[in-house]
């Protein structure tokens, strides 16, 4: 099935609501056909928006989840910019996930042997022509059009070889990050991007209504056999100009 993008417009306040009810549904979905629910964390607004709202949740099979991170930054755990430590605080605490099914980048190492490190945890999840394929990949997007830490420009949006990419010159800070690549990204079954407030408006238009001859990173996300989600508030989907 090629990548079907589906434009879902929500009150602010129904944002919260919609995003975790649809990432448990594609939980249980995972759960029933497979066995486990393989899924990516992104930071940022979007780790808030699932930490508000999963923890509540009922009829969720926390035991089969196994979380990996779509980026990190590379500051200790302990550090304010640490994803993982967001995800520790607010969710993970608050949810029967085992220790071992969480894979966070080990922060201890240089960026390019912790990306290699958690190239080895990525490698775990089911492949299908060589590739992991997650059952979902929860993204965010910065205001340059980023997602993960694929920036603008970088030379990463042409990373075809691995699975996870260092990155020493972020242009957003921490400099050091770890990525999955593209090649991972597209492979997902679906990703869900979360974008809300009117400081996204002006790059989303661009994103899902610009000219494709170079596409922003948030836009060469087009999973190749699967689905492609975008949950937007209305201040965020303001300069949309189709209907969705
Ligand atoms: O630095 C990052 O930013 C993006 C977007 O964050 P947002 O707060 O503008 O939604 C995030 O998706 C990514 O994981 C993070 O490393």
């Amino acid at each position: 099935m090629p990548s079907e993008r589906k434009v879902h417009i929500l009150d602010e306040k129904d944002i919260p609501s919609q995003v975790c009810a649809f990432v448990a549904d594609k939980s249980r979905h995972a759960i029933e056909s497979r066995g486990q629910f393989n899924v990516g964390v992104s930071g940022g607004s979007v780790a808030k928006i699932l930490s508000t709202g999963m923890p509540g949740l009922e009829n969720i099979d926390w035991t089969k989840w196994k979380v990996f991170f779509c980026d990190e930054r590379l500051v200790p755990f302990d550090h304010e910019d640490s994803t993982y430590k967001f995800f520790k605080k607010n969710m993970f605490n608050k949810v029967n996930i085992p220790s071992e099914n969480i894979f966070p980048i080990d922060p201890s190492l240089s960026v390019e042997d912790a990306a290699k490190d958690y190239a080895k945890k990525v490698d775990k999840v089911p492949k299908e022509n060589n590739l992991p394929v997650f059952d979902l990949l929860i993204l965010g997007m910065g205001p340059d059009g980023h997602t993960c830490s694929l920036f603008p420009g970088h030379k990463l949006l042409q990373e075809t070889e691995v699975a996870v990419a260092p990155i020493s010159d972020s242009p957003k800070p921490p400099p050091c990050r770890v990525t999955l690549s593209f090649p991972v990204i597209n492979a997902t079954r679906c990703a869900m991007f979360v974008s809300t407030g009117a400081g996204k408006a002006d790059i989303l238009q661009k994103v899902l209504e610009g000219n494709d001859s170079a596409p922003l990173p948030a836009a060469r996300v087009k999973p190749t056999n699967g689905e492609l989600h975008w949950f937007l508030d209305t201040a965020a989907a303001a300069g949309l100009k189709a209907k969705y």
